[in-house]
């Protein structure tokens, strides 16, 4: 259905570092989906986060900016970094919708996400803020058996076998990261020794 208003997607994400397959993601829902912008917003304290150490927010957040800056259609906000506590959807949903009134909103999330999104704060709220957006990822069945049905659309994306954990434990390694992460956040990683004998 078109309702003439802008189409925002919302990216959430740890990115910690931001690589390729957030970037497919993103892209490949805002062609299909015919998304006006796709805004990153990098979490301040992430609630479900397996790994003890997480960067500091103000390094995830410009390599969020680097990595996104050759797209017209991407932006990235700060509305999670800056809020204090733990990120929550609920409220990154209800900061954007105040900026942005006039927009409707579709929330991206990858297969292993949504796999967990029951146990998400005020998870009966979520499905009226926005549409949720499912996206397909290697190594994660994409059950919707959770969710009320149309709540999340699901959409295919070109399968890129890439993750965060796997870029710290290769930086920390001293191996490539390479064309998993886009050029500029190779060298803001290597820049700031980001990872260096981290242990996740
Ligand atoms: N390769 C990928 N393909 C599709 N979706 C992805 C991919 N990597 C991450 N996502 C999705 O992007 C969002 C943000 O992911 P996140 O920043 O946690 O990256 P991650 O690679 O899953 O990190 P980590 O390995 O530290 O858990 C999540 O909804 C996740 O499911
Ligand atoms: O709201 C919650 O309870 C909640 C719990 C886990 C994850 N999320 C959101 O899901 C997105 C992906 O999170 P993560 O931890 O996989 O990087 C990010 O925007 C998080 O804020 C949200």
């Amino acid at each position: 259905m078109t309702t003439g208003r802008p189409r925002l997607g919302v990216m959430g994400g740890t990115f910690d570092p931001v690589h390729h397959g957030h970037l497919v993601a993103a892209s490949e829902v805002a062609a299909r989906l015919g998304l006006d912008e796709v805004v990153f917003v990098p979490t301040g304290r992430p609630s479900l986060k397996e790994h003890a150490v997480v960067t500091e927010p103000e390094h995830r957040y410009l390599m969020t900016v680097i990595a996104t800056a050759a797209n017209p259609r991407f932006t990235v906000s700060r509305v999670d970094i800056d809020r204090p506590g733990t990120t929550y959807t609920v409220d990154t949903l209800a900061d954007l919708r105040a900026e942005r009134p006039e927009a409707d909103l579709y929330f991206i999330t990858g297969a292993d996400a949504i796999a967990k999104i029951a146990a998400w704060k005020d998870v009966d709220r979520l499905w009226d803020m926005a549409q949720f957006v499912a996206v397909t990822r290697p190594g994660h069945r994409l059950s919707l058996d959770d969710v009320p049905p149309g709540a999340v659309t699901e959409v295919e994306v070109p399968a890129l076998s890439i993750s965060s954990t796997d870029c710290r434990r290769r930086a920390a390694a001293g191996e490539p990261v390479w064309y998993l992460v886009p050029d500029g956040v190779v060298q803001y990683i290597a820049k700031h020794g980001l990872y260096r004998g981290q242990d996740d």
